[in-house]
């Protein structure tokens, strides 16, 4: 500006330095700070004490083992430590290569505060933010909380405190990633109450061994009917499906296993089949393949999909209406000393009887009886087990009069919605996702309950199916009415 005519110089541009921006409590007076300091210092210990419970509430064995090794070190030296720490490791190592199983179960809880520190804790904050599960408000980012987890060889629980604002589904829809992030198979999302859900990492399936039926049980008093265990859940708990005043609907491919479940639930049932309690029907449109194993355990079983087949789901729907007339004002539902026998309906291959049927007039008969007995059964202590290969509404109408829904293996996604409901498959039930390997596992859901269950059905071999023959006829208590050719 007042550059001097002709001189070589100009004036520089004024110098932009950004003002330093200090915290706005340096500016507070010096008596202020005087007397918020021990305020602070309190907040800055009590902090670091809560961090401190929170670690060894998470860890207590690795703080435990660090704490000791510190101390160790302070009163013996380094040379101590070191030998210890190495006898320690090398003992572990021999005992995980001599005896798995064993290391596996004792060693649990040291697995899962390495698994938690290692696997989960040490990327929380990364893969949170890069699956988009973290959110944004006022500047401040929320992340959600990595709270208790634990290693059970197969799967690691992960339990985390959602953010707020965020639902159970914005987890499920990242499933697959957040397994690929924390290397494992797959991801199940469950939820445990409002905010908090629990993330199951599978690592290996637990289901892939083949499982023997039990001895056969011989006390019928003893059976419970609203708890039949017809196989072991990857838990490791007995599968217990309830046959009083359910209607179950299993489905599956070709080889899925539903035979292994349907004999599973005879055999549990043996004997109060043999004392009379129980008396089965069954309808097998293929020919006696599959019923005709074992025939004298049914009170009546026809072998086709034919006129036979549909009177004799008319018989049952007849009893059922005749049951709820005479039940009314004396009693509210079936129990054991009613005097009559519970009633299960088997049916092999239901799409044969009530889609595939050619003659119309029997279709709609065998539809209508069904129909009558899974909407009514309830009560009056009839039950059904109704094995399909094919969900598809146009050959099941009426799914939904199923309360139990069992999807053993399947071929696609879309037919796991239609067997065990929408959602479910989101919460990991991916019953297209089961092996050919495994048959006999099928993913569970029952009315009322949120989350699905998987389990694998015990192996019915010929012997088996022999011997429960033996047993059953043996006290010849249940008259075999033949098998009606159909
Ligand atoms: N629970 C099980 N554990 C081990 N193997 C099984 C189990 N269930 C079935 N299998 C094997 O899988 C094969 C097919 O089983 P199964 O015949 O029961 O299937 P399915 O679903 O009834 O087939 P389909 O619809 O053709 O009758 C059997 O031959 C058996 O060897």
């Amino acid at each position: 500006m007042n550059a001097h005519k002709g001189s070589r110089w100009i004036d520089p541009a004024p110098l932009e330095v950004a003002r330093p921006r200090l915290p706005w409590w340096t500016m507070l007076p010096g008596w202020v700070k005087l007397v918020i300091f021990p305020v602070v210092l309190a907040w800055v210990l009590v902090w670091l004490v809560g961090k401190l419970a929170r670690l060894c509430w998470y860890y207590p064995i690795l703080v435990t083992m660090v704490a000791g090794a510190v101390v160790l070190d302070w009163w013996a030296g380094h040379y101590l430590v070191g030998s210890v720490v190495s006898v320690l490791l090398g003992g572990l190592l021999t005992w995980w290569w001599r005896s798995v199983d064993t290391y596996q179960r004792w060693m649990r809880w040291l697995r899962t505060e390495v698994r938690r520190l290692w696997v989960y804790a040490w990327d929380w904050r990364t893969v949170m933010r890069l699956s988009n599960l973290t959110g944004t408000a006022k500047g401040r980012e929320y992340r959600p909380k990595l709270k208790r987890v634990r290693a059970e060889g197969w799967r690691d629980k992960v339990r985390v405190r959602m953010i707020k604002g965020q639902a159970p589904e914005q987890w499920a829809e990242r499933a697959s990633g957040l397994a690929h992030s924390f290397h494992a198979k797959s991801c199940r999302v469950r939820v445990l109450g409002p905010g908090k859900i629990e993330l199951d990492l599978i690592h290996s399936d637990p289901l892939t061994k083949v499982l023997p039926l039990p001895v056969m049980p011989t006390d019928a008093s003893a059976v419970d009917l609203k708890r039949i265990t017809i196989g072991r859940t990857e838990t490791g708990k007995p599968w217990r499906i309830r046959l009083l005043g359910n209607q179950i609907l299993v489905v599956g491919v070709q080889g899925a296993g539903k035979g292994s479940l349907l004999w599973s639930t005879v055999w549990a049932l043996a004997p109060m089949i043999k004392t009379g309690t129980v008396r089965l029907y069954g309808i097998d449109p293929k020919g006696g393949m599959e019923l005709g194993q074992c025939p004298m355990a049914f009170h009546k079983v026809v072998y086709g999909n034919g006129v036979e087949a549909v009177e004799l789901l008319e018989e049952i729907a007849e009893q059922v209406r005749e049951r709820a007339s005479r039940y009314r004002g004396i009693r509210r539902r079936w129990t054991r000393d009613s005097g009559e026998p519970f009633t299960l309906l088997i049916v092999d291959e239901l799409a044969d009887v009530i889609a595939y049927q050619t003659d119309k007039k029997l279709k709609e008969r065998a539809q209508a009886a069904l129909q009558t007995i899974t909407s009514q059964g309830r009560a009056p202590g009839v039950g059904t087990l109704c094995l399909v290969q094919d969900p598809r509404k146009e050959i099941v109408p009426f799914r939904n009069l199923f309360n139990t829904r069992i999807a053993m293996r399947l071929d696609e996604p879309a037919q796991v919605d239609m067997v065990l409901g929408d959602g479910v498959r989101e919460r990991g039930a991916e019953a297209h996702e089961i092996s050919e390997l495994t048959p006999g596992v099928a993913w569970a859901k029952e009315d009322g309950k949120r989350e699905p269950l998987r389990g694998r059905a015990f192996y019915a071999t010929d012997e088996n199916l022999t011997e429960l023959g033996h047993y059953l006829t043996g006290g010849a208590v249940v008259p075999f009415e033949g098998g009606v050719a159909a």
